[in-house]
């Protein structure tokens, strides 16, 4: 028998845990559809997990920064006990989230949603119709179509490791290379970074990128440029990558080579859901072009918004507003998108950079600005601490903040609220701040 509802959301992860709720709330019904964690990529397989161990690597940093100098002892980064705690955090996540729904009177489905024609999916054995569908099924690792990428390991792989193995490598030199290497590194590993490119974190500011990069071959991860990986063959101790007349073996290869939407599954043609290579095509409301009944969120909507956790929130929220209203809204874009990378030390940013000011002819001022010897990060010993910061010359508005700290989040987290608020340089000044703390030296900044 066929069961229907007003609305069914497809995924349960951020765009869609920020939708249903306040569509329930309207007195609409409501259910959920998951293929794997109730909960989705950020608290089962992404952020927090990658955060509940980085806690621990910068906690073992910290105490090493400062051994000798009023701090003694041995610390070190312990992957397996550290993955104890994850996995105390994980593991109760998906049926937490199941029962929230169920408490609140959300149907919630296991399985994979696929559209059988347009107002109507399969789930196993169960068939559902809906008014509505939002689609929040997010990313995937991209697919390769190299000899042997079948061996190629996931992030979800790396952060579910009981142990850490003697050496790894990681394609592509992005945010999950980068924040896994660090872990790796902290860890003991030998750990390589293989990009296909000559660059590496292409969206940062790439004067702190090379900082990042030097720290990151101090810390014992070697980088392997313009390669382009033709084969990985499993031996009895390990994989083999081949790349032109370059070889490399490791214990492990992980996938830190981008990801892209998930839609493979979900049979969008029956449903008449237009595709194009950054997900599910929308309009203004994030609604399907070519499906009315079909909006999108996160991920795997084809926005200009980053593919990170609020900014999918940000956009489930939208469509459940459109599909409580009676007169529906057009999407705002956001002009404030903060992204950072979890290595040691923090790489953070939000805003323009100074080639896409160059491009559009904006007239600005960038403040470099070299904090390590600042209170702050001196007192915490830390090896370097960079800050850039673009400013609009007619009205003093932030356009742009770049900084390579530990304490990049704080700092990255005031200048977001700065330029989605319009704030200024003189306006910035005019706090008072706590003294001796980071955010205190903002004055110094400018
Ligand atoms: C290792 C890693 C670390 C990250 N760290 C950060 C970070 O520090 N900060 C940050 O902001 N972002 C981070 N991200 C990105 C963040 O996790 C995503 O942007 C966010 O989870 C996207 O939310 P979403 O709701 O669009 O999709 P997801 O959270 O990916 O949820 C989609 C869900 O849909 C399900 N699904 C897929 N297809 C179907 C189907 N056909 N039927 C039913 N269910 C289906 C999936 O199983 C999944 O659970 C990280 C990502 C990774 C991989
Ligand atoms: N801290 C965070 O917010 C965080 C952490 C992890 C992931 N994420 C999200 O996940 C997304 C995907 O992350 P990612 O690190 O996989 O992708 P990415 O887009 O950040 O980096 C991919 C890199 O892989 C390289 N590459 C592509 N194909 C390759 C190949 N065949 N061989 C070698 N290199 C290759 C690219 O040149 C690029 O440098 C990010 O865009 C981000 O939104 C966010």
């Amino acid at each position: 028998m066929t069961k229907r509802y007003d609305v069914i959301v497809i995924g349960s992860g951020p765009a869609a845990m920020s939708a249903v709720y306040p569509i329930k709330e309207s007195g609409k019904s409501v259910a959920v559809v998951e293929a794997a964690h109730f909960g989705g990529t950020c608290p089962n397989t992404g952020c927090d997990p990658k955060k509940i161990l980085y806690a621990k690597a910068e906690a073992a940093w910290q105490a090493k920064q400062l051994a000798g100098k009023g701090v003694s002892g041995e610390v070190s980064f312990n992957w397996e006990e550290a993955m104890t705690e994850k996995e105390k955090y994980t593991s109760v996540v998906p049926d937490a989230m199941e029962k929230k729904m169920n408490e609140a009177g959300i149907d919630t489905y296991h399985g994979f949603a696929e559209f059988q024609d347009e107002a109507t999916i399969g789930v196993g054995d169960q068939t559902l119709t809906a008014d509505r569908f939002l689609i929040a099924t997010g990313a995937k690792p991209m697919a390769f179509d190299f000899e042997g990428a079948h061996l190629l390991k996931t992030s979800e792989d790396f952060l579910a490791q009981k142990s850490m193995p003697e050496t790894i490598a990681l394609l592509g030199g992005g945010y999950i290379s980068f924040e896994c290497a660090h872990l790796a590194a902290r860890a003991g590993a030998d750990v390589h970074i293989i990009e296909a490119g000559d660059q590496a974190l292409k969206a940062f500011n790439q004067t702190h990128v090379k900082e990042l990069i030097q720290l990151s071959e101090e810390l014992g991860i070697t980088f392997h440029w313009n390669w382009n990986v033709e084969r990985v063959e499993e031996t009895s101790s390990g994989v083999v990558i081949s790349a032109g007349s370059n070889q490399l073996k490791v214990d492990a290869l992980f996938h830190g080579a981008g990801r892209v939407p998930n839609i493979e599954k979900l049979q969008l043609d029956k449903a008449g859901v237009k595709t194009d290579k950054g997900g599910i095509v929308v309009n203004e409301y994030l609604q399907s072009t070519s499906n009315s009944r079909v909006f999108a969120a996160g991920d795997v909507a084809s926005t200009d918004t980053l593919p990170l956790t609020p900014l999918s929130g940000k956009e489930g929220a939208f469509v459940a507003e459109n599909l409580i209203a009676n007169e529906m809204s057009t999407w705002r874009p956001i002009k404030a998108m903060p992204s950072i990378v979890f290595t040691i030390p923090k790489l953070a940013q939000v805003g323009k950079s100074e080639g896409e000011l160059k491009k559009a002819g904006v007239d600005f001022e960038s403040k470099e600005v070299d904090m390590t010897d600042w209170l702050s990060n001196k007192a915490s010993e830390e090896p370097i601490a960079l800050a850039n910061v673009l400013i609009e010359k007619s009205n003093g508005t932030i356009l742009g903040a770049h900084f390579l700290s530990q304490e990049a989040d704080q700092w990255i987290n005031v200048f977001s609220m700065a330029i989605q608020l319009g704030i200024t340089v003189d306006q910035l000044k005019s706090v008072q701040y706590l003294y001796p703390t980071v955010l205190g030296d903002m004055g110094n900044l400018f």
